[in-house]
């Protein structure tokens, strides 16, 4: 897997029926496999930014281009399809499928796919140790602490090596020990994988040891 450069231009962004616009010409140039935190207040547009990136939400201006090429806005089909080449996406809440053990949440994506590639399988066990829950993958969702499962919830976003991992405060309901314990966790598997992340977070400490912060609306 590679990162990605992203690059966008110029970007307009107002919600129907809003009085302010969420972004008037806002643009952002990151380096491809490189790692930024982003910040900013409540409402200035985190998450709409991370939405726009995978192609979830619509847009009135501007660009938003990934490895070359423009990310598809207004066609749901094209939409969905360069999420599943290219885009890995975790949030708050991991959102794994509680009626399935943690290692067929992590194949979920690959079946999506098509069914496991060869070594799908071998590739989800490493991942797995990769983020400290080696010989957990028999599991439920529902055995695992909170720390455990926002990490599964971090490493299902990668298992098909997209070159872009928007993350959208994957610490954010954790204690600061578990949440640090997680970033740590992240950062190995940014440092194995590479792919170009944003990383939504409010924690200035965590942000800091990123390779960039993104601030919006400074
Ligand atoms: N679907 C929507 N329809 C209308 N307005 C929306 C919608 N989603 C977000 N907004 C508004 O757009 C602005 C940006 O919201 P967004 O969720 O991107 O902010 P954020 O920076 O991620 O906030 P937080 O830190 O609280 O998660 C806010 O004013 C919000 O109320």
């Amino acid at each position: 897997m590679s990162g990605l450069a992203l690059s966008i231009r110029d970007l307009h962004k107002t919600y129907a029926g809003a009085e302010h616009p969420v972004f008037d010409g806002f643009s952002l140039e990151v380096e491809a496999g490189s790692l930024c935190a982003v910040m900013g207040v409540s409402g200035v547009g985190k998450t709409t930014l991370l939405n726009c990136i995978a192609g979830l939400d619509r847009w009135e201006g501007g660009s938003i281009n990934a490895g070359g090429q423009e990310v598809p806005m207004g066609r749901p089909e094209a939409s969905a399809l360069f999420r599943r080449a290219h885009v890995g996406l975790a949030f708050q809440q991991p959102h794994l499928l509680p009626e399935f053990t943690v290692e067929e949440n992590l194949l979920m994506p690959l079946r999506i796919a098509g069914g496991p590639e060869p070594g799908g399988h071998a590739w989800v066990e490493e991942l797995l140790e990769t983020v400290g829950l080696g010989g957990l993958g028999g599991r439920l969702p529902s055995t695992l602490s909170g720390g455990q499962a926002a990490r599964a919830g971090l490493a299902r976003a990668l298992v098909r090596r997209p070159g872009l991992w928007l993350l959208d405060e994957p610490t954010g309901n954790l204690d600061p020990e578990t949440a640090l314990e997680v970033f740590e966790f992240l950062l190995k598997l940014h440092r194995e994988l590479r792919p170009t992340t944003l990383l939504v977070t409010h924690n200035p400490a965590l942000a800091e040891r990123c390779g960039r912060i993104v601030r919006l609306g400074a």
